[in-house]
């Protein structure tokens, strides 16, 4: 590939921001045990960085799907739901939804919508990046690691054409 990456976010910044998220949920969650559930594919890696600094006991840890953004840097705008929930296995519980990044907002507007029907006892929103330049629907961020601009970013899990989600920190590409 032809691509330029520039560093926008190093290793260790992401790490203390990660310890930082995971400070503000165990300040939160004194005395109960959330359910973090992880949109798949972008937020493996911060899910499993986030979940080893959060001190609480997690009840759960649960997986899903959705994908909008196929073979571009661009939204479809149709967002596709590609491996579901269980049913009923978020009901009665306190929930996080733990995203990579939220850009135009519809996948994590979707998911918390997938996530409400279930009726948890709570629902609350992790991302670590948002990049509200591209904002189509309106999703308020509970734990928000950073705000970025409008750039198309790879690395930490985040990809383009599904290049680039094994790098350790995060880069602007340049094309
Ligand atoms: O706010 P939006 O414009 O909807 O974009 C954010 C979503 O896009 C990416 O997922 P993608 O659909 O590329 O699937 P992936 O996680 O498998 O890479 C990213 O991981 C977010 O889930
Ligand atoms: O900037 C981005 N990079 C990678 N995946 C994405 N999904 C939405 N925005 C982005």
């Amino acid at each position: 590939m032809n691509q330029n990456l520039k560093l926008l976010i190093s290793e260790s910044e992401i790490a203390d921001i990660v310890k930082q998220l995971a400070q503000q949920i165990d300040k939160d969650y004194v005395n109960r045990s959330p359910v973090v559930v992880g949109m798949l594919k972008g937020s493996f890696i911060f899910l499993a960085d986030l979940i080893r600094q959060i001190q609480t006991p997690i009840k759960n840890i649960e997986l899903f799907r959705l994908s909008s953004y196929s073979n571009a840097t661009v939204s479809s705008g149709e967002v596709k739901m590609l491996m579901g929930l269980s049913d009923g296995i978020l009901s009665k519980q306190d929930v996080i939804l733990v995203e990579d990044i939220v850009d135009t907002g519809l996948s994590t507007s979707m998911a918390l919508q997938l996530l409400k029907a279930q009726n948890p006892a709570s629902l609350k929103l992790c991302a670590l990046l948002d990049k509200p330049a591209r904002r189509r629907v309106s999703v308020k961020i509970d734990y928000l690691g950073m705000t970025i601009g409008d750039r198309f970013i790879v690395g930490y899990g985040t990809d383009v054409k599904e290049q680039y989600r094994q790098l350790p920190a995060i880069y602007v590409l340049e094309e």
